[in-house]
């Protein structure tokens, strides 16, 4: 079965569970699927035990096969994870840390590693930064040398942590646009965003995380409710479709009695 399943997950820390029998549905290529819910709600560990960097048990599969009995070096050709936290290099530069993202351990088939790097920070319109040292950058041109670096492998898994958070609104375009194209190359595309307004214009379907489980799971038109926004996120809001067509959030107040709980909780 092509793509990411994902069933009876448990995930937690220590003895703590953070995530409980979580079963999601099919997760396809061809589409970028964005991971939301509130602050503490699971949604950067599930990403880290899909790339077997949290413990987890029950099933992750990719395209049927079972990620947790693959090498490491065969899971890092496979998967590419961009993290929440921004790369800062020991005195590399851009070039030289996508070109040690493309080598991960191993030796690169055919061409030449520093082309393909290059090649990459073209496509995502920061080629003028390849000789630039890593520490030198902003917080935003280091979210997008941290996509060049999950990229860079052509993996066939892309999982992604907040990856526009630093990010100004051109960038976000383009970064969710590059999301876009790399998806309808055939790939899984799995990116965490707590902005709902990109997220409905941007995602195939989202998954709603709340309280150690699946929410809800379809495309943004069915699951971004204001039903779901009262009982997830604890706000009053309208949900409605602009004369282009596209759905936005309007926020109205936050529903004092019901503020979200997976910050607090213990589950
Ligand atoms: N390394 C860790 N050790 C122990 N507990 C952790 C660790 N990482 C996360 N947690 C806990 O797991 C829970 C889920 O955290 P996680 O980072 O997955 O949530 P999230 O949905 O990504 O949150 P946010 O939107 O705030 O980034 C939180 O209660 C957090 O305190």
């Amino acid at each position: 079965m092509s793509g990411l399943s994902l069933n009876h997950l448990n995930v937690g820390y220590g003895r703590r569970p953070v995530l409980r029998d979580l079963s999601l549905p099919l997760i396809r290529p061809g589409e970028v699927t964005v991971l939301a819910g509130p602050n503490a709600a699971g949604k950067s560990t599930l990403l880290r035990a899909i790339a077997r960097l949290a413990p987890a048990t029950g099933e992750i599969r990719l395209d049927g096969e079972d990620l947790r009995s693959l090498s490491a070096a065969a899971r890092a050709k496979k998967i590419g994870f961009m993290p929440q936290t921004l790369p800062s290099g020991a005195a590399l530069s851009v070039l030289e840390t996508v070109i040690a993202a493309l080598r991960a351990g191993q030796a690169v088939e055919g061409g030449r590693p520093g082309q393909r790097a290059m090649e990459v920070l073209t496509r995502l319109g920061i080629e003028q930064l390849a000789l630039s040292d890593l520490d030198q950058l902003s917080g935003g041109q280091r979210q997008m040398v941290s996509l060049a670096q999950a990229i860079v492998r052509d993996p066939r898994l892309l999982l992604l942590d907040e990856p526009t958070s630093a990010l100004d609104l051109a960038r976000q375009v383009r970064l969710l646009g590059e999301l876009r194209r790399i998806a309808a190359e055939g790939r899984v595309v799995l990116a965490v965003l707590h902005d709902l307004a990109l997220a409905a214009r941007w995602a195939d379907r989202i998954a709603i995380l709340h309280q150690g489980g699946l929410y809800a799971f379809g495309p943004p038109a069915e699951v971004l409710t204001p039903v779901m926004l009262a009982e997830v996120y604890g706000v009053r809001a309208r949900v409605e479709t602009c004369s282009q067509g596209h759905l936005m959030v309007q926020i109205d107040s936050e529903i004092a009695a019901a503020v979200s709980s997976d910050l607090n909780a213990h589950v």
